[in-house]
C-alpha cells in the first residue's frame, strides 16, 4: 500500500510542534477510542524527549467500552494516565481538567524545589487530524489570557487558554500524522473516517469493516443487516446487504458502490453499534508479527 502524505508537510509539522513543545510543562495526547494504537503519533515518541504525556481515548461514545477499559489499563501499566472522553459529558472534561492540573502541579513542584517563581502549569494538546483537538479545547476554553510573542523560534505569538487558576492551555493545538506504512492501520483510519476518502479504495474499505465485524461482532451484523453468520463470501454479504438496504440500480441489480458507502456510514455514525477496531492484545500480536 503506497499512501502519499508530503514528507514536506511532516517535517514542517514536526519542527511546529517541536517549537511548541518548548513552551509546555505536558502534554496532552488525542488518540481516537475506537483505534486508540492507529491513531496515535509515529513520531511523537521521538519528539516529546522525556517530556510527561497523558492521554485522552477521544469518542469514547462510538467506541466499545470493554476494550476501552483495556486500553485504560494498557496505558497504566506503561505509568501513563488515558482517559475516555465523550466531549458532550462535562464530567469527562472536568476529569480531564483534574487530571491535567495533578500532572502540572507535579510538574510545577519540582520547578518551586529549583527555585523558579510559582506560575501556572501550561500544557498542549497533540494530536492526529480530526481526533478531536479543537472540539476538546473549545470545550476547555473560558477565557483567553495574554499573548506570549517573541520568544525564539516562535513565529506566531501563542495564546494561552486559561484552564483553571494555576492550569493554562496553548490555544493552537499539535498535528502531527498518523502511523500509515502499515496496511492494517490504513484500514483502520480509513474505518474511523481519519484518512481522506479516496486514499483507499470504499469498496476495500467496506470488506475490511465486514470482515472484522464477523469475526469481532457478528451479532451487530445480524441486528442492523439481518445477516447471519453463514452468509460468509464477500459478494454474497454485499448482495444481502444491498437489497436489505435497497442500494439497488434500475434494473434490481445490486450496486456495490452503495452498499460500501452504507456500511462506513453506518460504523461512522454508530448505528452498528460501539465498535472498536483493535484491543491491546491484538496490536501487541501485530507488533511482533
Ligand atoms: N462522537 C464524538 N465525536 C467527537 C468527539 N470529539 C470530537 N468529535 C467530532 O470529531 C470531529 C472532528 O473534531 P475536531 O475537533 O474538528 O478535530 P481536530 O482534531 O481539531 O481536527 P483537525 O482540525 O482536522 O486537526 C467533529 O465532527 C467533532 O464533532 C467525541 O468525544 N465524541
Amino acid at each position: 500500500m503506497t499512501i502519499q502524505w508530503f514528507p514536506g508537510h511532516m517535517a514542517k509539522a514536526k519542527r511546529e510542534v517541536e517549537e511548541k513543545l518548548k513552551l509546555v510543562d505536558f502534554i496532552i495526547e488525542l488518540v481516537d477510542a475506537r483505534a486508540p494504537y492507529s491513531s496515535q503519533n509515529p513520531m511523537l515518541h521521538q519528539v516529546l524527549n522525556q517530556k510527561t504525556k497523558m492521554v485522552l481515548l477521544m469518542k469514547k461514545d462510538l467506541a466499545d467500552a470493554q476494550v476501552t477499559e483495556q486500553w485504560v489499563e494498557w496505558y497504566k501499566e506503561q505509568g501513563i494516565i488515558a482517559l475516555p472522553v465523550d466531549v458532550q459529558q462535562q464530567k469527562d472534561i472536568q476529569t480531564v481538567v483534574q487530571q491535567a492540573k495533578e500532572l502540572g502541579n507535579e510538574k510545577l513542584e519540582k520547578l518551586r524545589k529549583k527555585g523558579v517563581r510559582p506560575r501556572p502549569a501550561r500544557a498542549m494538546i497533540i494530536g492526529i487530524p480530526n481526533v478531536g483537538k479543537s472540539t476538546l479545547i473549545n470545550r476547555l476554553a473560558k477565557k483567553k489570557i495574554a499573548k506570549i510573542g517573541d520568544k525564539p523560534g516562535v513565529t506566531q505569538a501563542q495564546q494561552w487558554i486559561k484552564v483553571k487558576k494555576d492550569f493554562e492551555l496553548l490555544d493552537t493545538p499539535g498535528i502531527l500524522w498518523p502511523k500509515f506504512e502499515d496496511e492494517i492501520v490504513g484500514y483502520r483510519l480509513a474505518s474511523i473516517g481519519t484518512i481522506k476518502d479516496n486514499i483507499l479504495p470504499i469498496p476495500d474499505v467496506a470488506a475490511f469493516i465486514i470482515r472484522f465485524l464477523q469475526t469481532h461482532y457478528p451479532s451487530l451484523l445480524l441486528e442492523r443487516y439481518d445477516l447471519p453468520p453463514s452468509i460468509e463470501e464477500m459478494g454474497e454479504v454485499f448482495e444481502h446487504i444491498g437489497e436489505k438496504r435497497g442500494c439497488l440500480e434500475s434494473g434490481g441489480k445490486v450496486n456495490f458502490d452503495k452498499v460500501a458507502d452504507v456500511i462506513i456510514r453506518d460504523l461512522r455514525s454508530n448505528k452498528l453499534g460501539a465498535i472498536t477496531l483493535e484491543t491491546p492484545a491484538v496490536v501487541e500480536q501485530e507488533e511482533t508479527e
